[in-house]
């Protein structure tokens, strides 16, 4: 199952139909529990409970009250407890009363040396920025502090994940029954997220309703990689043709082509004026100046430095014009651009990969904070998939779904990615998945391939495409061990 990430208001639909579990105050205890445990194994890991020092920060509403119960559970840990209120008039009463019982301390300041910092300040009523008094305590935290947020880091937004500034940027997350969208629009900001069981399963809400968009990511195991079947050979398994580069832009084919050489185990095929570099990098590849001798393919993609001269829109024109699965990319996003009718209402599956600034042309205005609400309000305006780029990649559908990805690292931010990731895709397209699976599938083993090469350091597009095959591998072992442990015994 697709891992769901949900808005702060169907969380709350949620919560209210728990009932009792959310009136009896049921909800905020388990959460908080949570909590405490989440932090009692960080300072068990490094030395145990007793004696260590944990500060809090406590908002005025039920996040700061999840803070409190669990800095009481603490306390009776044998940890040191320092709380913040910063609206003490305001602060969760029984949550105030159980710290103190269990001897929390409250005071205007924290601690210097703490080992834990607990941001209770804000949770899905957050609104805009930390205001200044919080903002001046995170500020203060020494970087051997461990930042853990209870449900948010306070500062991001629940559902479009814009990260205000200033803002708390945490190394753990702790949330209640199911993933906020901000865990996965804000992941760099959220650190790792833990998902605590609070007994919401039953009454989690229909996503998507009224057409709304819904967010989601494949887990590891749903990255069904296409692996050739003991009756395959070099056509069955799907026909990529890739269109890109120019004599001005040869590495743009070369990268592509050697992506989709490299994510299939068929046969990529390659028109372009860069024919001989092609050739001369990827021997296997069979290439062509001319789209009319090009043979049959089950998938283009066409785009990556291919140029925006009359030349290359004759040729995105016959290319949309065919029945078959297309992925644009690049220059051709700018043809696009200039003439959505090209796309608008494709029936065949069509695969639109820009980024940012591709985007902006696409739409004709700047991305803003809301990318899921953007990239999905293009999907259905133009019928088509779009796979925006960026750290976090998403990939919404007409119909309003869209998968997003954590890229994990930020090293595949250099020049000529995009092409690698067009190729990946387009080798998916051919096999027969899906725009939106090509998409997220692809951006998972372009992120991976990239964490692979880089180990650390810079790398450019050629090492992420080194990359891509022990990447790849990665998934396709996973699912043959699966394939195996859920084998009927032989006996
Ligand atoms: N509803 C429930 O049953 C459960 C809720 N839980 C917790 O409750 C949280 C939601 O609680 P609330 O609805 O009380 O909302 P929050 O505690 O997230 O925030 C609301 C309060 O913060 C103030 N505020 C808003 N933006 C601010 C900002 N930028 N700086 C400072 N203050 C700001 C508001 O004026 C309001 O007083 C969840 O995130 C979760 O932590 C958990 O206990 C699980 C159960
Ligand atoms: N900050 C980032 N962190 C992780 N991945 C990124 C980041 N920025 C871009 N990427 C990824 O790198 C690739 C860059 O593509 P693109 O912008 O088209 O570059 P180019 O046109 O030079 O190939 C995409 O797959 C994108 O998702
Ligand atoms: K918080």
């Amino acid at each position: 199952m697709p891992i769901r990430y949900l808005t702060a208001d169907e969380v709350r639909d949620a919560e209210r139909a728990s009932g009792d579990l959310l009136t009896g105050g049921v909800l905020m205890r388990r959460a908080a529990h949570g909590v405490a445990q989440v932090i009692a194994a960080e300072l068990n890991r490094t030395g145990g409970c007793y004696g260590r020092s944990v500060g809090v920060v406590v908002g005025a509403g039920d996040n700061g009250g999840d803070a409190l119960f669990a800095g009481a559970e603490l306390c009776r840990r044998g940890v040191r407890v320092d709380a913040v209120l910063l609206a003490a008039d305001r602060a969760h009463s029984a949550g105030l009363a159980a710290f103190r019982a269990a001897g929390g301390r409250t005071g205007e300041r924290l601690p210097d040396a703490l080992d834990v910092i607990v941001d209770g300040v804000v949770g899905l009523g957050g609104r805009g920025p930390l205001r200044t008094k919080a903002a001046e305590i995170f500020a203060g935290v020494d970087s051997e502090t461990v930042v853990v947020a209870v449900d948010l880091p306070s500062g991001v937004d629940a559902d479009t994940g814009e990260v205000h500034d200033p803002a708390v940027r945490a190394d753990l997350t702790v949330t209640f029954g199911v993933r906020r969208r901000a865990h996965l629009l804000a992941a760099p900001q959220c650190g790792r997220v833990v998902l605590v069981d609070i007994g919401l399963d039953d009454v989690l809400p229909e996503t998507g309703r009224g057409g709304a968009p819904t967010l989601s990511s494949l887990s590891d195991d749903e990255i069904d990689w296409p692996t050739p079947d003991p009756g395959d050979d070099k056509y069955t398994q799907g026909v990529v043709g890739i269109i890109a580069g120019s004599h001005r832009y040869p590495g743009a084919a070369v990268l592509a082509t050697g992506a989709a050489v490299t994510a299939t185990s068929g046969m990529t095929r390659f028109v372009g004026s860069a024919h001989a570099e092609v050739v001369a990098r990827w021997p296997e590849v069979v290439a062509t100046p001319d789209l009319a001798d090009a043979g049959r393919v089950q998938a283009w993609v066409l785009g990556p430095g291919m140029g925006t001269d009359d030349a290359a829109a004759a040729t995105l024109r016959t290319v949309l014009g065919t029945d078959l699965p297309v992925l644009a990319d690049a220059d051709a996003l700018t043809l696009i651009a200039r003439d959505p009718g090209l796309v608008d209402g494709r029936t065949s599956p069509t695969l639109l990969t820009p980024h940012a600034g591709e985007f902006a042309r696409l739409t004709g205005t700047e991305l803003g904070a809301d990318r899921l609400a953007a990239v999905a309000g293009l999907a259905a305006r133009w019928s088509v998939t779009v796979l925006l780029k960026g750290r976090i990649t998403l990939v919404a559908d007409p119909t309003g779904h869209v998968l997003g990805n954590d890229a994990g690292s930020s090293w595949a931010a250099t020049a000529g990615a995009g092409d690698v990731l067009s190729g990946i895709a387009g080798a998916l397209l051919a096999a027969g998945r899906s725009p939106r699976i090509a998409g997220a599938a692809a951006a998972r083993v372009h992120a991976r391939a990239a964490e692979l090469a880089s180990g650390g350091a810079p790398i450019g597009a050629s090492a992420l495409l080194s990359g891509l095959r022990p990447a790849i591998r990665e998934f396709t072992t996973r699912s043959a061990r699966t394939r195996v442990d859920t084998a009927p015994s032989a006996r």
